[in-house]
C-alpha cells in the first residue's frame, strides 16, 4: 500500500520539474566502479509491487535514499543486504549476488536494534569482533566514548536513541565496502544528530560507499554526495546533491517537501 503522503498511482507528481527544465544527466565518473547494481530489480509482496528499480551506485559516495513511507527504501536495502530475494531482475554488490561473500564486505544497519536486552554494550563489541574480520574494536570504543555511551551498561538500560547509537557505531566500525544504513539517526535527538553524522563521516573511508535511507533530509543532506528519490518503488531521481541544488536553486529538503507534500 502506498504511504499516506503518496498520491494515488497515476496522479501527476508536481516534481520532478516541468518539461522545460532539462533532466539531470546521470552520474558518470572516471573511474566508475559500481558497488551496487540493480538491473530491472523488482520485489513483489503478493499484489503489492514494493520495488521496480534500475540503478547503479558507484564506489566512494555517500548516497541518501529518500522517499515517502512505503516507497521501497527498506525493501531495496534488504535486497542489497541479501535478506530478501528479488521477484525479478538482479541486484549485485561488487558484481556478486548478495550472499555469504558479500556479507563480508557489506555492513548493514537494520531499522531496529536487534541485540538481546540482557547484553552489555561491551558484549556487543565482542560479538562484532568475533563475527566480522573487518571490525575495528578500538575505533568502536573511541566512537562510543565520544558519544558518551557507557560500555558496561546493559542494552536494556539504555534509551532508544542510545541503543541506536550503539548499533550505528558497531556497523560503522567495520571497514566495509558498502554500508547499508536503514534510518540511522531516526531515534536520535536533534542536538546529537549532527555529532553522529560528523562522527560517521570523520571515520568513513572514501573507498567505501554509504547508502542511507532517511526521512530527516534537512539533517542529513549536507553529508550526501548523491541522492536517490524513490516513489512507488521506482527511481524518480538519482543525482549529485550539489548539482540538484545548483540547477533548481533549492535545498534537497525543500525539493523533497515540494515533491511529496501531503
Ligand atoms: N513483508 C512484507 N509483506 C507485505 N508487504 C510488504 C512487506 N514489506 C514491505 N511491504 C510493502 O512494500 C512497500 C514498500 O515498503 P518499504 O518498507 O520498503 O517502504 P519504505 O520506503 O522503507 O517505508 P518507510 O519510509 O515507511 O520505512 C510498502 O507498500 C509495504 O507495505
Amino acid at each position: 500500500m502506498p504511504g499516506a503522503c503518496q498520491p494515488a498511482p497515476g496522479t501527476p507528481v508536481p516534481y520532478p520539474p516541468p518539461a522545460n527544465v532539462r533532466p539531470l544527466p546521470p552520474i558518470v565518473e572516471q573511474p566508475f566502479e559500481p558497488v551496487l547494481e540493480c538491473r530491472a530489480l523488482s520485489k513483489r509482496f503478493g499484489a503489492t509491487v514494493a520495488l521496480g528499480a534500475t540503478l547503479t551506485v558507484p564506489r566512494g559516495r555517500v548516497v541518501g535514499l529518500l522517499g515517502p513511507n512505503g516507497s521501497g527504501k527498506t525493501t531495496l536495502i534488504k535486497l542489497a543486504a541479501g535478506l530478501l530475494q528479488p521477484t525479478d531482475g538482479s541486484v549485485l554488490v561488487r558484481g556478486a549476488v548478495p550472499g555469504r561473500s558479500t556479507k563480508a564486505i557489506v555492513s548493514y544497519l537494520p531499522e531496529r536494534p536487534y541485540f538481546a536486552p540482557s547484553m552489555k554494550v561491551s558484549e556487543t563489541l565482542r560479538f562484532f569482533e568475533d563475527f566480522y574480520a573487518d571490525f575495528d574494536r578500538r575505533l568502536a570504543e573511541d566512537m562510543l566514548a565520544r558519544l558518551s555511551v557507557p560500555v558496561d551498561a546493559q542494552m536494556a538500560s539504555l534509551s532508544k536513541g542510545t541503543k541506536e547509537k550503539v548499533q550505528l557505531v558497531l556497523v560503522m566500525a567495520r571497514h566495509a565496502a558498502l554500508y547499508l544504513l536503514d534510518e540511522p539517526i531516526g531515534g536520535v535527538d536533534p542536538a546529537t544528530r549532527d555529532y553522529i553524522l560528523d562522527t560517521i563521516i570523520a571515520n568513513y573511508h572514501r573507498d567505501s560507499t554509504i547508502l542511507l535511507s532517511t526521512h530527516l533530509v534537512a539533517d542529513v543532506e549536507r553529508v550526501l554526495d548523491d541522492f536517490i528519490f524513490l516513489q512507488y518503488g521506482t527511481v524518480v531521481m538519482h543525482a549529485p546533491t550539489e548539482q540538484m541544488r545548483a540547477q533548481f536553486g533549492m535545498s534537497l529538503d525543500d525539493y523533497f517537501r515540494g515533491a511529496f507534500r501531503c
